[in-house]
């Protein structure tokens, strides 16, 4: 087959810029042409077809913004590369927003410039093969709602289980990793259920402290302590008659454990600072991703509470064993978000995306996901999604040795002890005996899984890669990145939200305590990293 020489056009009114260019360009067997004014560009489009444009932003009679516009019109999927004289131009940021693949400044660095031409190159051939995945404005999906999405056999499964017990009055205790969609379960149950008429109201355990939950559950009296300057309905009461999502049950402590078995047994309660006792009539959907009968054991969490909540169980599988599902709820996401960020000429994913993005272990499931569609979303600058779009966990990913670096965190060199081998300490540090051996790509080791404690002090900490910020900046350096800024500060994000909820036993809302910001983004890092509590950060031995 005959293979054709792509075409990088240069449109800029300095000629020197253009010598610089092809001879920066030389390596990569492309050809090269140049014009000096915007007209001549748009002949050159029409006529030589280019991969790729390199706009000055400042040309005569017209700006190189303005240019930019018609090339788009021209072409949308045509990457071009501003280059500008400053590089904290506004309008080069300008440009990035409306689409430009990017900008470089000058003096142009061309080893850079090379980097880059090569991955705009990629980019343009990867968006001329198929989509895979399409997008379309036909797909409403989402538009009335959330929507459970869903073929494999285990997902339907699940579904079949919500249909048999959505109607009888029972607790249902909904298992599974977080992000798999255990709110999603408990709102269908509703949904489906006789009370769906009646209210629907949600607490999570894990995100108030001990004596809140038990008012914001149970209510208060007024003086029942301190803050309680009037009296509160909780939600057992306000519910009556509805149902109600008790998200990370096993959060909660022994005092409110007892008090809403007694509410299950019962349908009975007092609200905190008061002996009249309330009836009730609510429907409990329990939801938890911790390890209930182990806690059992180790007596932290009540036996009989447990065997109540778990009279009906429905488990979500993670996303990563029923990868046969991704492709469906990439088009859901990718549909919803498009219309929510309004990126309207997004078409779908190329094959090649799409294969990397099936291969990912998925950590945080759909959550995780759905994050993803939206940075892929906000980076990409072009109707395809190409790999180049993908954050750069999915990409490493790829790159790591024995794939598996779902979860991966620079051990700084100077990381304390206690992380790696003091067996009493929190951190949930896989046996590095479990590490693969060659796992320093750009000096990042794999986070751990599970947490044999006693595997731990098997291996020293001369066993973690050495690797720090220095190493990892240097590695991107060599493989060209060109967005090492938010590489880097990923990096240390993703350590120091492992290190910390290793720290607090993956107490999130400590975590947010000791982080200083709230447990809501605690909770959306978490997903958009994929950290997996259960097996990277809790502290219960392995099951
Ligand atoms: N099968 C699915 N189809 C479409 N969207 C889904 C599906 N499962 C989950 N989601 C979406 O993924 C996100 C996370 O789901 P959800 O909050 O139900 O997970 P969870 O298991 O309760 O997580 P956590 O344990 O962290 O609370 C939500 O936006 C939800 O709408």
């Amino acid at each position: 087959m005959k293979t054709v020489t792509p075409t990088v056009l240069v449109i800029d009114d300095d000629r020197t810029i253009l010598l610089q260019i092809s001879r920066a360009l030389e390596p990569l067997n492309v050809q090269v042409e140049g014009v000096t004014t915007a007209q001549a560009g748009l002949e050159a489009i029409r006529t030589l077809k280019p991969s790729v444009v390199l706009l000055d932003l400042v040309l005569p009679q017209i700006s190189g913004m303005e240019l930019f516009q018609r090339i788009k019109d021209l072409d949308r999927r045509l990457p071009v590369i501003f280059i500008t004289a400053d590089a904290a131009s506004e309008s080069a940021i300008g440009a990035i927003s409306m689409g430009a693949y990017d900008y470089v400044a000058k003096p142009l660095h061309l080893a850079q410039l090379q980097q880059l031409v090569s991955k705009a190159l990629e980019t343009r051939r990867l968006m001329s093969v198929p989509v895979a995945v399409s997008v379309t404005d036909d797909d409403k999906a989402g538009d009335q709602g959330d929507f459970f999405v869903g073929r494999s056999p285990r997902m339907l499964e699940v579904f079949k289980e919500i249909g048999r017990v959505a109607q009888q009055n029972v607790t249902v205790l909904v298992r599974g990793e977080s992000g798999t969609g255990k709110e999603l379960v408990a709102r269908a149950i509703y949904q489906f259920g006789s009370r769906s008429t009646r209210p629907f109201m949600a607490v999570n355990c894990a995100a108030l402290p001990d004596t809140l939950l038990e008012s914001e559950l149970f209510g208060h009296e007024k003086g029942a302590f301190t803050s309680a300057d009037r009296r509160r309905i909780g939600k057992f009461e306000q519910c009556n008659g509805g149902t109600l999502f008790l998200d990370e049950v096993g959060d909660m402590s022994p005092l409110t454990q007892g008090k809403v078995l007694r509410l299950l047994q019962e349908q009975r309660f007092e609200r905190v600072g008061s002996n009249d006792t309330i009836e009730t009539n609510v429907r409990l959907v329990a939801a938890t991703n911790r390890p209930l009968e182990q806690m059992v054991q180790d007596g932290r969490f009540r036996a009989d509470l447990f065997y109540r909540l778990n009279v009906v169980t429905i488990s979500l599988p993670p996303l990563r064993e029923r990868v046969e599902d991704i492709p469906l709820l990439l088009k859901y996401s990718f549909s919803r978000a498009r219309r929510e960020l309004d990126k309207p000429d997004v078409e779908g994913l190329s094959p090649d995306a799409l294969a990397l993005l099936m291969a990912y272990p998925w950590p945080g499931n759909i959550r995780e996901l759905q994050s993803v569609v939206r940075q892929c979303l906000l980076k990409c600058t072009g109707p395809v999604i190409v790999p180049d779009f993908l954050p750069v966990a999915i990409l490493d990913y790829k790159a790591a040795p024995h794939g598996e670096a779902t979860n991966r965190v620079f051990f700084p060199e100077n990381t304390p002890a206690s992380i790696n081998n003091d067996p009493s300490s929190t951190a949930g540090v896989r046996p590095l005996s479990q590490l693969p051996e060659d796992s320093s790509i750009a000096g990042v080791a794999p986070i751990p899984h599970g947490i044999p404690q006693t595997h731990t002090q098997a291996s020293g900490m001369s066993e973690l890669p050495s690797s720090d910020i220095g190493q990892l900046i240097e590695a991107r350096l060599q493989a060209g990145s060109t967005n090492l800024y938010a590489e880097a500060l990923e990096m240390m994000e993703k350590y120091l939200l492992t290190r910390v909820l290793q720290a607090s036993q993956a107490n999130q809302s400590k975590a947010a305590e000791i982080l200083g910001i709230t447990r809501g983004k605690v909770r959306d890092r978490i997903a958009a990293f994929g950290i997996n509590l259960d097996k990277n950060v809790s502290i219960d031995p392995p099951r």
